[in-house]
């Protein structure tokens, strides 16, 4: 079975200004970032997934992608069609960066790859795509990363005959990429704030940092009462995949793992890009740093 360490999800919000259009952070930002992420090829494997920041977030807004659309108008592709080039155009930037670091890094759009055919579910919104949809998608990234790659990943848009197109968030990637490979030591969120607080930091300068969450691996349930409160929102910035309260979800569903899979061990920690804590977890210390989360089994 193809191995790795890490799953590290780099935040739209630190490689673009989600408060802007299309608008990349500054060369200040982003240059250290993409030599951490460098430095880690020598001793590291990993997979990486990035978000769409204010490349994807405001296309998939105006066409409305959240919620998918049978049958598809024109004006409703045209609006697909232009986010999927957007996050494209960011990846193929994250990528090209890579490459001139020395590293093997190469462009997956999962969109592409993943079977959109799984049933529409009852809610206003399509169902997340199950565990199933991501087989081919699997395939070809397992085989990259055994061929020495760095497949570099992206949140993106899944076409559907049953719900015509529809979003797809690298925090739902993250989730099926963790089940399927078990990273070693486990995955990592890179965001533009500390980790999770009690109320938005760029908000409420009082807010307070949720250092360590337990997850019941049986029921999902954590010490971290904020979860189903407004306490944790989409922030200021157009985001149409749920923002800070997404990631929570999908860092849980990572921490709890299949329910088969008794086993099953695997942290994630959130952390600022940047920070002495985003360089001990690019390091693989996924403990006591910025918000750590772990099974309420485990140490
Ligand atoms: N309780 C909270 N704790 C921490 N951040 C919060 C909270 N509530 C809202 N936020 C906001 O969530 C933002 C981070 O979420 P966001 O979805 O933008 O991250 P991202 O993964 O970098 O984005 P993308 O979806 O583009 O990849 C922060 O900038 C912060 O303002
Ligand atoms: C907006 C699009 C196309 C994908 C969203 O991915 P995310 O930023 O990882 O949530």
């Amino acid at each position: 079975m193809t191995s790795i360490d890490l799953i590290i999800k780099i935040g739209g919000s630190v490689l673009t200004d989600k408060t802007s259009y299309e608008t990349l952070s500054p060369r200040s930002l982003l240059d250290p970032l993409f030599d951490s992420i460098s430095n880690l090829h020598a001793t590291t494997r990993f997979l990486l997934i990035h978000g769409a920041g204010s490349f994807g977030h405001p296309h998939a807004h105006a066409a409305g992608l959240s919620i998918g659309f049978t049958p598809p108008s024109p004006k409703h592709v045209l609006g697909a069609a232009k986010t999927r080039h957007a996050v494209a155009t960011l990846n193929r930037m994250v990528v090209g960066e890579l490459i001139d670091r020395g590293i093997p890094a190469v462009s997956v759009n999962p969109g592409s790859l993943l079977d959109g055919n799984w049933s529409r579910g009852e809610g206003t919104k399509p169902d997340p795509p199950p565990q199933t949809a991501y087989t081919a998608l699997l395939r070809h990234v397992t085989a990259l990363i055994d061929a020495g790659y760095i497949p570099v990943l992206h949140g993106d848009v899944v076409s559907s005959p049953l719900f015509g197109s529809m979003i797809l968030s690298g925090d739902d990637l993250i989730v099926a990429f963790a089940y399927a490979l078990k990273p070693r030591r486990g995955c990592v969120f890179l965001t533009d704030v500390d980790g999770i607080f009690d109320r938005d930091p760029k908000v409420f300068a009082n807010a307070e940092l949720l250092r360590t969450i337990h997850v019941n691996r049986k029921t999902g349930s954590s010490n971290c009462n904020c979860v189903t409160s407004e306490s944790i929102t989409v922030g200021s910035a157009v985001d149409v995949t749920g923002g800070m309260s997404k990631k929570l979800a999908s860092a849980i569903a990572v921490v709890r793992g299949p329910l088969e899979d008794v086993q099953w061990n695997c942290r994630v920690v959130l952390v600022k890009a940047g920070s002495d804590d985003a360089s001990k977890a690019l390091a693989g210390d996924l403990l006591n740093i910025g918000t750590t989360m772990l099974g309420d089994d485990q140490a």
